[in-house]
């Protein structure tokens, strides 16, 4: 069964815009579990344009599902705010400063020693790591000698090219899970899924353990609401 973890960003991009508490995060995170979400995912930048520090420390204690956060250990912040608040897994990606968004995995061939002492103190903390990779075989190999427990695979270039031709668009990354598999690598997978390429995606991915989804969802959510749209989202991964 794959997991669906919520990512909820983009609610405090919402409230951030008018530097209230509307819509309030906390209460929309419990909501989010509470329509059959199964895990929380957020992913702080050092600019706090969404996701405030202090929302880590809130949202630690009300998550009763995988809490999931996503960042670039490459700021001390983010290493001392993991540790202190030590979620079920941390995602590290490698964002530059003022990045719009996730653009890349890592390149793990380059930087194996360097994730590979990262991961250990995550790891000794008792979370499980995750790391950000694009689809390419050789990634996950160099994944696999890091030592940590997951890969997320960087779905942007599958969801782009899905409506052109969703056999070519997958293929990557069915290699890229069947070396998951393999190697013995946990697999999760995000970015730009969305109700029209999930169920594909989920149902041709092998070993596919965790969805983190956002920007679509919270979008989909204005249309249908947030209880139908985390229940759209869950039935495309029961299909
Ligand atoms: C790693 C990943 O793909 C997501 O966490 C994505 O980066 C969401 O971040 P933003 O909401 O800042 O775009
Ligand atoms: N890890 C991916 C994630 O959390 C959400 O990405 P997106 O759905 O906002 O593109």
């Amino acid at each position: 069964m794959t997991r669906l973890s919520v990512n909820i960003n983009k609610i405090a991009t919402l409230r951030n815009s008018r530097g209230g508490n509307n819509p309030d995060l906390i209460q929309v995170a419990k909501d989010c579990e509470r329509f059959g979400a199964q895990g929380i995912t957020v992913h702080p930048r050092p600019d706090e344009r969404h996701i405030r520090y202090q929302d880590v420390f809130d949202l630690k204690e009300i998550v009763t599902t995988e809490f999931n956060i996503e960042g670039n250990c490459q700021e001390q912040k983010f290493i001392d705010l993991v540790l202190s608040n030590k979620p079920e897994q941390v995602t590290l990606v490698p964002d530059v400063l003022g990045q719009i968004t996730s653009n890349h995995g890592w390149d793990t061939i380059k930087h194996k020693d360097y994730l590979k002492e990262m991961i250990s103190i995550f790891q000794l903390h008792g979370i499980r790591v995750s790391i950000f990779v694009d689809p390419d075989v050789k990634m996950v190999e160099g994944a696999a000698e890091t030592g940590t427990d997951r890969i997320e695979l960087y779905t942007e270039g599958y969801a782009s090219h899905y409506h052109q031709n969703r056999e070519q668009a997958i293929s990557p990354y069915i290699h890229a899970a069947q070396a998951a598999q393999k190697l013995g690598l946990g697999l999760n997978a995000g970015h730009d899924l969305d109700l029209h390429n999930l169920q594909y995606f989920a149902q041709n991915i092998p070993g596919l353990q965790e969805v983190s989804i956002g920007h679509a969802l919270i979008s989909d959510a204005l249309y249908y609401g947030l209880e139908n749209t985390i229940q759209m989202y869950l039935r495309q991964l029961a299909l």
